[in-house]
């Protein structure tokens, strides 16, 4: 029973690509709760009261889409468990979180995670794909797609917050090493609008799956 996690910053092209692997591996693809999400509006007009709200939000979201994903082979989960807590301590540093909110968190992901039911034996997910893109990407994709409160006119301090996010997921995915991991290039390939590079992207993802598979 294999479970797929796409990683990256907000913007890199997650959901896109979540939604292609499991139509190409005639899959489920899980989303994060972002239309429905009603904490999300509020986190963004006033983080410091609504970031703990938002990560239990998240974490109770993420929990529930992982024990669905687990029921069938190759499903697709647009990001992992593990990001919630790079996000979050991001928050807490930024002193939107108090330190028992922090460890009042860390506790309950640790205690979730012991509870993950990927399978009996297996606690993580098959295989990670992180796609890396630059600040300016980033800022690109996020103005494209257009959530409003996601917007820099809408708080210009969000350049920084965002930055920040970018810069410190490429030490997270060095430092990952829960499963096999792959690296896509978001910059470079266009897996949205450009099939050559939809078809790159899939190639990659099934030649790992593939050397997974044979151990
Ligand atoms: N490789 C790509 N090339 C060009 N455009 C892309 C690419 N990936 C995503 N996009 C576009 O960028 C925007 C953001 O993509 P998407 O919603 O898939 O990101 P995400 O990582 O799921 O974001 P979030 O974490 O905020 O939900 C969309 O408008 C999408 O069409
Ligand atoms: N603070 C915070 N913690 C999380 O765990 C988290 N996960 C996602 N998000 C935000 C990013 C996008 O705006 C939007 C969609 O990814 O939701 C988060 N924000």
């Amino acid at each position: 029973m294999s479970v797929i996690v796409l990683a990256g910053t907000i913007g890199a092209g997650k959901s896109s690509l979540t939604a292609l692997l499991a139509n190409h591996l005639g899959s489920q693809a899980f989303y994060e709760s972002v239309e429905e999400n009603e904490v999300l509006p509020l986190f963004y007009q006033d983080p410091e009261q609504y970031a703990f709200l938002l990560q239990i939000y998240f974490l109770n979201k993420r929990f529930a889409n992982i024990k669905k994903a687990m029921q069938e082979d190759n499903n697709v989960l647009d990001r992992s468990i593990y990001e919630d807590s790079l996000l979050f301590h991001l928050n807490a540093d930024l002193g939107r979180a108090n330190d028992i909110e922090v460890s009042v968190y860390d506790e309950l992901l640790h205690n979730m995670m012991e509870e993950l039911p990927y399978a009996a034996y297996k606690k993580h997910p098959d295989l990670l794909v992180h796609i890396k893109v630059s600040f300016a990407t980033m800022l690109e994709r996020i103005e494209k797609r257009g959530r409003p409160y996601e917007q820099l006119e809408f708080d210009p301090t969000l350049y920084n917050y965002y930055k920040e996010l970018n810069r410190r997921y490429d030490s997270w995915f060095e430092n990952y090493h829960h499963s096999p991991k792959i690296q896509i290039d978001g910059d470079q390939l266009n897996f949205v609008e450009n099939p050559q590079a939809a078809y790159q992207v899939l190639a990659m993802v099934d030649k790992k799956l593939a050397e997974i598979r044979e151990g």
